[in-house]
């Protein structure tokens, strides 16, 4: 049993339409930057990604989930950011793993084994291939805003996000939650534990319907993960695509746009969606040699790849701090804590 969450879901969440973008660029570029610097979280519509080529991708993603557990194993993760995972993403804001499988896709040199084989999925990476380039092409016209709204030059995120080079960083993730039982005793866990993202801007698709995902603006929480905060649900009409600002985003920006936290709640209430849940994130990371600094240099200038070590080894450290807190609070026979109901 745990804490109910509460709610608050008088925030709004800034609906921004990418509609003529051309001419309507400087428009388009104060409400992500108004979105970015006040929520954190925007979904955008009219970016040129059909319904029907979203349905595809996510056709292509059930059957790549569909294939037995031995074939999906012949693509494992690994630590570039690639390859499948199944029920082993462990948190630091629950120290339990997510209730996901996920498989994640690249452009460049990482993905070297890493694509299911035409053999048991005929097409699977072209059609991923596709897919992707479409989501970067809306990337790209995120990022020139936010180029322009931080005084940078129209190209510079474009360029430090190059998917053309080899050694591209760039992460399309399809994830795959289970279908839950109706426990109906209002606990809560997670089907993804609250976390903001490491990188520099996700857009992230769902199905209609399936609803789960939840946020907590990071400015408003002054706790660790949002614990024990109010969180606001996410609900998307088709089509529409949710973006989040990264931490990557946050300190090349002077701390000025908010990385939020976010999660996946794991459905517990009247309302929420038990069925399996399929969701699309395509996350922006910037290649390993540029270099990161906001126009203020809050921060020292570190390069993309130092700036992944150094979220990897505050990550570990968090979890670690997790799980020791997990291991004396059974030691003392304490209740668990709101999250680490699973
Ligand atoms: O599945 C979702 O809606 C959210 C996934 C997510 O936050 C992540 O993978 O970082
Ligand atoms: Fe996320």
């Amino acid at each position: 049993m745990g804490e109910k969450t509460r709610y608050n879901n008088d925030r709004k969440i800034p609906k921004i339409s990418l509609r003529d973008f051309d001419s309507r660029v400087d428009e388009i570029t104060a409400e992500i930057v108004n979105a970015a610097e006040n929520v954190g979280f925007f979904s955008i519509t009219d970016h040129g990604i059909s319904i029907e080529e979203i349905e595809d991708m996510f056709d292509n993603s059930q059957r790549f989930f569909a294939l037995p557990s031995d074939v999906k194993a012949t693509v494992p993760w690994s630590p570039n950011n690639v390859g499948w995972e199944f029920k082993s993403q462990v948190r630091p804001s629950t120290g339990a793993a997510d209730q996901k499988e996920s498989y994640q896709l690249q452009y460049g040199d990482n993905m070297k084994g890493i694509w299911i084989s035409d053999e048991y999925l005929p097409g699977f990476k072209e059609r991923s291939l596709q897919f992707m380039h479409r989501m970067q092409e809306v990337s790209d016209r995120l990022m020139l805003c936010i180029a322009r709204g931080l005084g940078f030059p129209d190209d510079y995120f474009v360029k430090a996000h190059d998917i053309t080079r080899p050694d591209s960083q760039n992460v399309c993730r399809l994830l795959h939650y289970f279908e839950t039982p109706k426990t109906a005793d209002g606990a809560v866990w997670h089907r993804a534990g609250a976390h903001a993202d490491w990188s520099f801007l996700t857009v992230l698709f769902q199905r209609e319907g399936q609803s789960g995902l939840e946020i907590c603006p990071g400015r408003e929480a002054v706790t660790e993960f949002g614990l024990g905060d109010e969180w606001t649900k996410v609900d998307l009409k088709a089509g529409e695509a949710i973006c989040n600002i990264g931490d990557c985003l946050m300190s090349w920006s002077d701390d000025r746009f908010k990385s939020t936290f976010h999660r996946v709640k794991a459905p517990s209430e009247e309302g929420d969606f038990f069925g399996e849940r399929y969701s699309i994130a395509y996350f922006n990371q910037p290649l390993k040699d540029v270099i990161i600094q906001g126009p203020k240099k809050k921060y020292p200038a570190r390069t993309g790849d130092e700036n992944n070590k150094v979220a990897m080894q505050r990550h570990f450290a968090a979890l670690k701090a997790k799980l020791e807190e997990q291991k004396t609070e059974k030691a003392l026979g304490a209740a668990p804590t709101v999250e680490a109901t699973a």
